[in-house]
């Protein structure tokens, strides 16, 4: 199978050119190949590479930047995608794409199905939602794998954010009223390499394309995951100042920041987790494999 990969580079596209390379012949690009934000480009590359199927964890993910950038933020999380479902229409491909927790405004007190309504609070989020339309609109055959808080051995994530500022001070403060779970680039790479061996074995008609949740188990705040990392690395004789009592708590309202985020980032997986019997381990088991990596 002739794959392409965009966002090589990235926490995901990393972890995916490891994944994928039995399944197939891998063609993985990052921005210096091709800059997604030029339409043009992107369907010459598509129509070169004629590929059975697009995976694209590239994307606009700078939550904050995004806000006073909105124009590149929709090219990248918009325009692309859409043009990937048009191009890979023509071809008769397939297209996995990615996309986030931030579709949602976060109000919901349960986990969110992929059923329920979404609310963007920021342009982020809002370019990723019309990124999974736009998708959507051009090609029946997509999966769309919404996912949150992804973190990777390769590439920038809080946990990592958290471990940088640690070693220079010795207090933080986090916000412990946004609630969620860390995904693993390395679980997010293994589950979609699945998907692409069941493509593979029953053929597209068969395969039931869609939207589906996808996140690690059990559930955690910022304030919370920061404290696990530092104590992880404070076990692992890491010289670092603060110690996770030192990780001080504190409301969204203390921590401005030109982007809003959900209250409520909880993803309700039993949808993936039953169609492709699948068993998704807990949010600790793949951070705690990531920092073994890292520490
Ligand atoms: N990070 C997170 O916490 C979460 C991410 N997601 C989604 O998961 C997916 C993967 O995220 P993740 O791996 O963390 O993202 P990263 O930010 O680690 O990587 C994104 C990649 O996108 C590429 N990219 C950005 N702009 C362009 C452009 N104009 N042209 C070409 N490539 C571009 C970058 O390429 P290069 O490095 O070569 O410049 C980068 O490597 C994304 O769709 C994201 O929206 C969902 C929930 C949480
Ligand atoms: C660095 C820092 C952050 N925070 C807060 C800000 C924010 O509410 C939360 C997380 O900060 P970040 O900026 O790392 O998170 P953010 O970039 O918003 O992370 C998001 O990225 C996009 C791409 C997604 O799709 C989401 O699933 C999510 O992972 O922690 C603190 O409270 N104290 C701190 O010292
Ligand atoms: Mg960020």
């Amino acid at each position: 199978m002739n794959i392409l990969l965009t966002g090589k580079n990235g926490q995901v596209g990393f972890e995916l050119q490891r994944a994928l390379a039995p399944l197939g012949t891998v063609h993985a690009v990052g921005s210096a190949d091709c800059d997604l934000s030029d339409a043009n480009a992107l369907r010459a590359l598509i129509q070169s590479v004629k590929p059975q199927l697009i995976i694209n964890p590239a994307a606009y993910t700078a939550v904050d930047r995004a806000e006073a950038d909105a124009e590149k933020a929709r090219a990248v999380n918009t325009v692309a995608p859409g043009v990937m479902g048009e191009e890979a229409q023509r071809l008769g491909a397939a297209v996995i794409h990615f996309s986030t927790d931030y579709v949602f405004d976060g109000n919901q007190t349960t986990p969110y199905k992929e059923s329920d309504s979404v609310g963007p609070q920021s342009v982020y989020g809002q370019t990723k939602f019309d990124g999974e339309r736009a998708l959507a609109q051009a090609t029946p055959h997509h999966i769309i794998l919404r996912t949150s808080w992804v973190v990777g051995a390769h590439g920038g994530n809080f946990a990592k954010t958290m471990l940088r500022l640690a070693a220079d001070r010795d207090e933080l403060k986090v916000v412990a009223d946004q609630f969620g779970a860390p995904t693993s680039a390395a679980l997010l790479a293994d589950v979609t390499a699945h998907l692409v061996r069941q493509i593979q074995r029953e053929g597209a008609t068969e395969f039931p394309f869609g939207t589906y949740h996808l996140a690690a188990a059990g559930e955690t705040s910022w304030h919370e995951y920061a404290q696990f990392v530092i104590g992880e690395a404070v076990k692992a004789g890491k010289a670092i100042k603060a110690t996770p009592d030192r990780v001080l708590p504190i409301p969204t309202t203390a921590y401005p920041k030109p982007a809003r985020r959900p209250q409520s980032s909880r993803l309700d997986t039993t949808l993936i987790q039953s169609t492709f019997d699948l068993h998704l381990p807990h949010w600790q088991q793949g951070v705690g494999h990531i920092l073994q990596q890292i520490l």
